[in-house]
């Protein structure tokens, strides 16, 4: 029997942490602060963060196979060189809604860069609804289009056999799978695999662990919850000491340790004298199943 532990290691006010990765190399986790337009990096050695303010919200962050990183920045996929906190736009989506940007992103195993868009918000989850897409960057910058009328894109991941694509529109309240062609990118047969409980509150950033079972960080539910893609069954759940729990990833040595971003915005001051450490980097030990790796983008 695995006794859970769970640590703030990193109390960082973020307004809405977002997006963590794990980066082997450097034994840290990058995540973004979507409000602040930050990417920061922290290095699990040193417990120190870096972080690169960028010019519009950034809300995802992805290894890059040739070196830096890529994000999704505004409604731009953008190349990030660490080194001089430089970036270049790849390619722009959504150019007819100047009041979207993308929201959670991820590259799939053959190093496309997948990310969503949404309506910016008046306050957390409130926003003109329908208005988002899901897009993914090719290795050679091209972008294709999948679908519309999302309300906000949100987590995703592939299995481990890379025959199905799992994703998130958050108020939809239900995580859904599609069957995916690795080959060309090519998304198909949507249906749900999970309908969250009310007290699981709205499904956020998602990820796979190495049995091929899903992570999913339930923003107001303070949780995030294992479920078994097959059965439609909830196998876990692990409430943290936040409310607004946003996204999740494996990282840490041999991918053992799981690493969990939340938010404060939408926070009222009595809420954030409660969970003072609200915005925080939580770690999870003791899961008993591991992570795998992230991609890095092909292009
Ligand atoms: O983190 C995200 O994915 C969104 O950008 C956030 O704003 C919240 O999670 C959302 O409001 C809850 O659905
Ligand atoms: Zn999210």
């Amino acid at each position: 029997m695995s006794s859970v532990k769970i640590e703030c290691i990193l109390p960082k006010n973020c307004r809405c942490g977002e997006s963590p990765v794990w980066e082997e190399t450097s034994d840290s986790l990058l995540f973004v602060d979507i409000p602040a337009k930050t990417v920061c990096r922290w290095d699990s050695l040193t417990k120190q963060v870096q972080q690169v303010t960028l010019d519009a919200p950034v809300s995802s962050v992805a290894l890059r196979q040739s070196g830096g990183y890529v994000a999704t920045v505004g409604t731009k996929f953008c190349a990030l060189n660490w080194e001089d906190q430089s970036t270049v736009v790849l390619a722009t989506v959504d150019k007819d809604k100047k009041n979207n940007r993308f929201n959670d992103g991820k590259v799939d195993p053959a190093g496309r860069y997948f990310a969503g868009t949404m309506a910016e918000e008046t306050a957390p989850a409130v926003l003109e609804r329908h208005q988002g897409s899901l897009y993914s960057l090719f290795a050679d910058h091209h972008v294709e289009k999948y679908f519309d009328q999302v309300d906000i894109s949100n987590g995703l991941d592939w299995s481990l056999d890379h025959k199905i694509f799992y994703y998130i529109d958050s108020l939809s309240y239900s995580v859904d799978a599609f069957d995916y062609d690795l080959q060309t990118g090519q998304i198909f047969n949507r249906r749900s695999v999970y309908k969250l409980e009310e007290e699981e509150q709205i499904p956020d950033g998602m990820c796979i662990d190495a049995e091929g079972k899903l992570w999913v960080a339930c923003y107001n539910g303070g949780r995030v919850i294992r479920l078994d893609p097959e059965t439609g069954k909830r196998l876990q759940t692990v409430k943290l000491p936040v409310d607004k729990t946003t996204s999740c990833c494996f990282g840490g040595k041999d991918y053992s340790e799981m690493y969990v971003t939340c938010a404060r915005d939408g926070m009222d001051p009595e809420g954030l004298l409660r969970q003072p450490e609200a915005g925080g980097i939580f770690k999870i030990t003791g899961l008993g199943v591991k992570g795998i790796c992230p991609y890095p983008y092909a292009g």
